[in-house]
């Protein structure tokens, strides 16, 4: 069975506060996007795994797809499976590319041996194997609260707008951006924020990772601020990063003053 995990984008992120357990409390709006790996999972005789596209670094036993066949594999008397995993989104981006490989795993494996898991119980699951995870078996417009494992449908629909992506190539860890963060309370609750026209957004909307990271990271406040004079209505960074992106009304500009190194991905939401 082949599918296509596909990336996030953060729509207003605030740290709220430390927890007991060492990680924080957030809350963003999660807006899924088209910019997508292709993964495949067949019965088989024994298991494999392999990956063509971007290098992913760390040991492949450790590749959250087979975290995710084996965490089912606890509950469940799985076949043995061939998996196959083409890797296009890129990682340390803040775009959750590995949490989405993980969650559809999951997915295809309920699907495939006819497991009958239900939304909820894929959500326990994929909670167990990162935190951005849970919202992959969604896929759809949220507000995360909590770990970003918790979530509340959002009403907000961006159809019609284009979303360009820039990836400068920077890889920022997700515990390093934490590690930097100081919490704070944002004034007025998110969904309220998320009601003003996108126009405003660039006002009242912000990433908190940026605080932390710009200042270190120039390359990113550059590359927002190129995005807004091409036109773009709103740009942030997305998660812990680098990824920063740009929302269009309509259709983006074709060309960008962008290094050839550097990842570029535009679609309509
Ligand atoms: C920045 C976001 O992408 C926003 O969507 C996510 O919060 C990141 O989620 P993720 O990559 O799935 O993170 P995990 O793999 O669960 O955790 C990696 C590390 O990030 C830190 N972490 C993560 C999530 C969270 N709510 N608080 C944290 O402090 C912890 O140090 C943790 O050890
Ligand atoms: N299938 C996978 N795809 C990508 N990274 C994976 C995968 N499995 C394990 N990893 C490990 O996870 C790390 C980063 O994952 P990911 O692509 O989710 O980054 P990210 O976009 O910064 O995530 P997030 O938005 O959740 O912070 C990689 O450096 C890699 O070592």
């Amino acid at each position: 069975m082949l599918d296509f995990p596909n990336a996030k984008i953060n729509i207003g992120l605030f740290v709220t506060s430390k927890r007991a357990d060492g990680f924080h409390n957030l809350l963003s709006c999660f807006y899924p996007v088209q910019w997508m790996d292709a993964l495949e999972i067949l019965p088989a005789a024994w298991n494999s795994f392999d990956m063509t596209g971007l290098p992913v670094p760390g040991d492949p036993d450790s590749n959250l797809c087979l975290k995710a066949y084996k965490l089912l594999q606890q509950d469940f008397n799985l076949p043995p499976v061939q998996m196959h995993l083409h890797k296009v989104i890129p990682m340390g981006a803040g775009l959750g590319g590995g949490s989405s490989d993980a969650a559809f795993a999951l997915r295809i494996l309920n699907k495939l041996f006819e497991l009958d898991l239900r939304a909820g119980a894929l959500e326990d699951y994929a909670r167990q194997l990162g935190s951005d995870c849970a919202f992959f078996v969604r896929n759809k417009p949220v507000i995360a609260s909590e770990r970003g494992d918790v979530f509340m449908d959002a009403a907000l629909d961006l159809k019609g707008y284009t979303c360009v992506i820039v990836y400068p190539g920077i890889h920022i860890t997700t515990a390093e951006a934490y590690g930097s963060i100081k919490p704070s309370q944002p004034d007025c609750s998110l969904e309220m924020l998320l009601k003003q026209d996108v126009k405003v957004w660039k006002k009242i909307l912000v990433n908190d990772f940026e605080k932390a990271l710009f200042p270190k990271y120039p390359e990113l406040p550059f590359i927002k601020e190129k995005l807004y004079e091409a036109g773009a209505l709103y740009a942030s960074m997305t998660g812990s990063g680098s990824a920063i992106y740009g929302l269009f009304e309509g259709e983006a500009p074709i060309d960008f003053p962008f290094p050839d190194h550097y990842l570029i991905w535009k679609g309509l939401l």
